[in-house]
This record gives structure tokens, sequence and C-alpha cells, in this order.
């Protein structure tokens, strides 16, 4: 396994008439062996770093480092970017397997890619990769369609791992299923964490699947990451006026929960906030949180947060910070 390190992360997207900042200089390092866990509302650009770090988001600018060895998609002089180092399993396993193909098929196509790479590690057989993931050799037989969700989500895992990636990133693998499913497949990926040794980020907007996994996580808000901490730190001790405002709104995290719990009613994923984030297609001048920010005027209503507020220092950041609630 090797460490994953990001470093100043920007993509700009073009969304029809205008290009928009998705991300915006996102740095961020996952120890080798290690789980981060990257959380935030819907739209703050998640899953477009996972895309980016793969290569299927465009990425304007920043480096991405296996190990400190730059991998970063579409460099010149690299030869061939994280290819199979990284795999990303994103959250619609339906439509990322071919529906024509046997599940033995799949896995074998995606062993024999892995074969090409010189640095392959030996790969397994598509019925040793799904023992693996918990399933049944016999399903080598059938196709995607017969399979369940939490089936198909397995079998995602098994392809991405037939390549023995350094890095996995998973991408709301749980969000769609089942309560007991999300549960089982937390399960799953703590046990390969725990034999393969597997260095990890886990995107989800699910807090509490996120914290049974993560050494630590990263809070994400409007293509920005703004705090990083350890998870028990995090949830305890958030420093962050964002980062307590999303805690704030999840007050079973504060209690007990059980390791994987399911949650089906969605109590341990960071809450609704008051107003919407911002737009990202719509440029804040000034402080990007607070409504009545001095500096310029703020299209989010409701949102009496300001980001200017260093959380690693508790410095205040810019003089217009003094109007903002949290760091009064
Ligand atoms: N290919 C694209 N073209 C234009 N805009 C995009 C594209 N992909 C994502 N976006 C926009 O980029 C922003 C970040 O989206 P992203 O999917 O990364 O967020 P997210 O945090 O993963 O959200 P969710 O949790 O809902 O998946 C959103 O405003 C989204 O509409």
């Amino acid at each position: 396994m090797r460490s994953l390190t990001l470093r100043e992360i920007t993509v700009r997207l073009d969304a029809g008439r205008r290009a928009f900042t998705a991300l915006d200089r996102v740095s961020l390092h996952v120890a080798r062996g290690s789980v981060v866990g990257l959380v935030g509302e819907s739209g703050s650009g998640k899953s477009t770093l996972g895309r980016a770090v793969v290569g299927l988001a465009p990425l304007t600018s920043g480096r991405v480092l296996l190990d400190g060895q730059d991998v970063t998609p579409g460099r010149r002089r690299r030869r061939s970017g994280p290819g199979l180092g990284i795999q990303m399993v994103l959250q619609d396993s339906y439509s990322a397997l071919d529906p024509q193909l046997t599940i033995g098929r799949t896995l074998d196509e995606a062993r024999q890619a892995a074969l090409l790479r010189p640095a392959t590690l030996a790969a397994q057989s598509a019925g040793e990769l799904l023992e693996l993931v918990g399933l049944d050799h016999a399903l080598a037989a059938v196709r995607p369609g017969t399979l369940s969700g939490g089936q198909r989500q397995r079998v995602a895992l098994a392809r991405a791992l037939a390549s023995r990636p350094e890095v996995l990133i998973l991408d709301e693998v749980t969000s769609a299923l089942d309560a007991s499913v999300q549960s089982a497949i937390i399960n799953l990926l703590r046990d390969l964490r725990g034999t393969l040794g597997l260095t990890m980020l886990v995107i989800g907007h699910n807090l509490a699947a996120v914290r049974h996994l993560a050494d630590s996580v990263a809070v994400m808000y409007a293509g920005q990451i703004v705090e990083t901490a350890p998870t028990e730190r995090l949830i305890g001790d958030p420093r962050h006026p964002y980062t307590k405002a999303l805690l704030g709104a999840v007050p079973r995290l504060n209690g007990s929960v059980s390791p994987g719990a399911p949650d089906p009613d969605g109590a341990n994923s960071p809450g609704k906030l008051p107003g919407e984030p911002p737009d990202p297609h719509v440029p804040l001048p000034g402080c990007r949180f607070h409504p009545q920010c001095p500096v310029g005027p703020l299209a989010v209503p409701d949102r009496t947060i300001c980001t200017t507020h260093d959380p690693r220092t508790d410095a205040r950041l810019r003089p217009h910070q003094t109007a903002c609630h949290f760091a009064a």
C-alpha cells in the first residue's frame, strides 16, 4: 500500500454558459494503510475530487502523488497516471457493471488488465475475488441484472480489488442500499482494511458510516476542505464553524452508535443546515458564509458561518471576520 497525497487540486468545470470552480486548491493526505473520510453536503465537490484523482474529471491544476511519486492524470511526463494504482468504486454499481458480461468475465477482464501492469501483485481468480467480498463462487456465472444492490456493490468492490490497487476511493458506496445492507458493506470494508491494509478515501454523506471506517475525516464545503481532524476529535471537538454546524445538526453523533450501525433515517448523516449551500456557478464576493459580511453581499441566506476563521490557530484571518457570529 502507498500513501495518497493531493496537492492544491483545482477543478474548473464547464456548465453550459460559463465555467465555475468546483474544487478550489484542495489538499489532503491519506497515510499508507489509513482511511480518511470525506464528508459534506450535496454539491460540495466530494465526487468531483474522487473523479479528478482517477482522471474522470478534468484537473485544472494540482498534483496527485502516490508515496510521493507524481501520478497526476494528464501530466505530460507521466506515462500511466494513477492507472490501476488508484481504483474508485461508485455509488451506482448498476451502471458501472456491463450488463452483458457475467460477473466472472467482468472480474477476469479486470484481472487481465492488472496483469499488464508490471508492478501488479499476483491477481487472484474470479472465485477468490468473490470470496474476498463475501459472495459465493457460483455468482461468477450470472449477470449483474440478477444481483441485489448489495451484491452488485460487492462485485464492484471485487473488480476494483482485482488490480490490487494501492489506494481505493469509495464514493457513497452504501448510500443507495437498505440499512442492513449498508451495515454489512461497512463491516466488509472494515474487514478488508484489516486483511489487505488498504489505503482508502471514503466519500459519504453518512458521517456514522465514515466514522466507523475512518481514522480521520475531512469536511468539505463549497469546493474547499474546511477542516481535517482525527475522527473522534472532529466529532468530539469540532473547530471549524461549519463542522460545528454540521455536527450540531446531528445530535446522535455525540451519543453511542455501534460500529457500522444502519442509519435508515439519516440521523447520523450531516443534517440539513438552514439555507442552501452556495451555488458554485455564482462567484461569491468576500466571505462565502456570512450573510452580513461587510466585504460583500452574500447569496446564501441563513448561513451564519464564516470560513475565514482558521480552526488550526483560532486566528481571525481577516478584518471582516469580526462580523461572524461564530468567531465573535
Ligand atoms: N460534469 C459536470 N459538469 C458540470 N458541473 C458538474 C459536473 N459534475 C459535477 N458538477 C457540479 O459540481 C458541483 C460539485 O458536484 P459533486 O458531485 O462533486 O458534489 P458532491 O459533494 O459529490 O455531491 P453529492 O454528494 O450530491 O454527490 C455541483 O455543483 C455539481 O452540479
